[in-house]
């Protein structure tokens, strides 16, 4: 731009920047108000021992905003501002730590922020059974836990976790999962090796073997970790998304190289909090037959009774050396509406082994 041009544009741009400084500094004596008040909403919880976060009422608060929009603004910028409002305004309640399976830079980091906004304490595990201990002992109020990838289906040592935890599904977020192939270099030329999680290495496998059949695939404990790796060590390369590439300043020899294009990872969000019913809301079960025919068709007749969607169907073995089952069970719907209350009564009745995990706000 020449110097003229630039004159200007800083003449246009003037008055303008004037405008968005005296609204901002509006915004920001709102939002005092705004902090001071979710303060005294604070102790007043404090007064009855009641739960900082309630995700029922984020929820409420967004959807009013985003139907009183009038535009430009989109629907879901309105929700990524209004959730950091609020993360801010709940830490000055009390801050809430967040376990997670770590280290620092996993989608499941990146999923407890998108959910919680960026005010919490983060508590990175090293496994996730360590993320349902951390809050079944107090540790940290929630844990962010995936339970399904779109390619790669269920994430088995959750469901056996949630299957035998007393904690309850009080959310769920769905992240798209875009893996990049990193080095420290930005390229190959002595990379030996490529590490990730084996769901990511499964996830990525077709991309490999076509444009990088000569690296040998090595499992670790998770993408981030790989990430790490990579950056001490010039003859690997990892497979891991934007956070961790991020976190360990790699740079991408290729993007985006997940087979799907619309590779997704579904979390729950555990911890002791019940939700209350929102007008959106989604059930998971846990349910098993008896090894009879026709058990699991009379099993669901209660939900096709009552008009009751599933919205998902996973089988996992009982572990009990027979041939038994357990099935993993959503449902449309919060456990306390009518008509749900009643199929759920009628499928406990019928079932050799219930359990509820929670109703909480379904993320289309
Ligand atoms: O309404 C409440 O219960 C609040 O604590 C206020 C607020 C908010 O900032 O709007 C903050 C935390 C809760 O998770 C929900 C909403």
């Amino acid at each position: 731009m020449s110097s003229k041009d630039q004159g200007n544009e800083e003449q246009r741009l003037a008055p303008i920047r004037d405008k968005i400084d005296a609204l901002d500094a509006k915004i920001l004596d709102l939002l005092t108000q705004r902090a001071k008040a979710a303060q005294e909403v604070g102790h007043i919880k404090g007064d009855f021992s009641s739960p900082v976060f309630r995700p029922e009422r984020e929820r409420q608060v967004i959807a009013r905003l985003q139907g009183l929009s009038k535009g430009p603004l989109l629907s879901d910028g309105i929700a990524a501002i209004w959730r950091e409002v609020m993360s801010a305004c709940r830490a000055l309640e009390a801050r809430q730590t967040i376990a997670y399976l770590g280290p620092v830079g996993t989608f499941s980091e990146q999923a407890a922020q998108i959910y919680f906004g960026h005010s919490i304490a983060g508590l990175p595990c090293n496994s996730l059974d360590e993320v349902f201990k951390a809050v079944e002992k107090g540790a940290a109020q929630f844990g962010v836990v995936p339970v399904e990838n779109s390619s790669e289906g269920a994430i088995s040592r959750t469901l056996d976790l949630l299957l035998d935890s007393p904690m309850r599904i009080s959310g769920e977020v769905v992240l798209p999962i875009r893996h990049h192939l990193l080095t420290k270099s930005g390229k190959l030329d002595g990379v030996t090796t490529v590490c990730a999680h084996a769901q990511a290495l499964a996830q990525c496998q077709q991309w490999l073997s076509v444009h990088a059949p000569q690296l040998k695939r090595q499992a670790v404990s998770s993408n981030a970790e790989a990430a790490r790796m990579a950056s001490l060590d010039p003859t690997l390369a990892a497979i891991a998304g934007d956070p961790a590439q991020e976190a360990y300043s790699l740079q991408a020899v290729a993007a985006q190289v997940q087979d799907d294009p619309h590779n997704r990872t579904r979390f729950v969000v555990v911890g002791a909090y019940e939700c209350q019913p929102t007008g959106a809301d989604q059930t998971s079960l846990v349910l098993s037959v008896d090894n009879q025919p026709g058990a699991v068709h009379r099993l669901l007749e209660p939900l096709a009774k009552h008009g009751v969607s599933m919205n998902r169907f996973e089988s996992r073995p009982a572990r009990k050396g027979a041939w038994e089952y357990h099935f993993f069970i959503d449902v449309a719907g919060h456990a306390e509406d009518a008509k749900v209350a009643k199929a759920l009564t009628e499928l406990k009745a019928a079932a050799a082994f219930y359990k509820n995990l929670g109703s909480y706000p379904h993320s289309a």
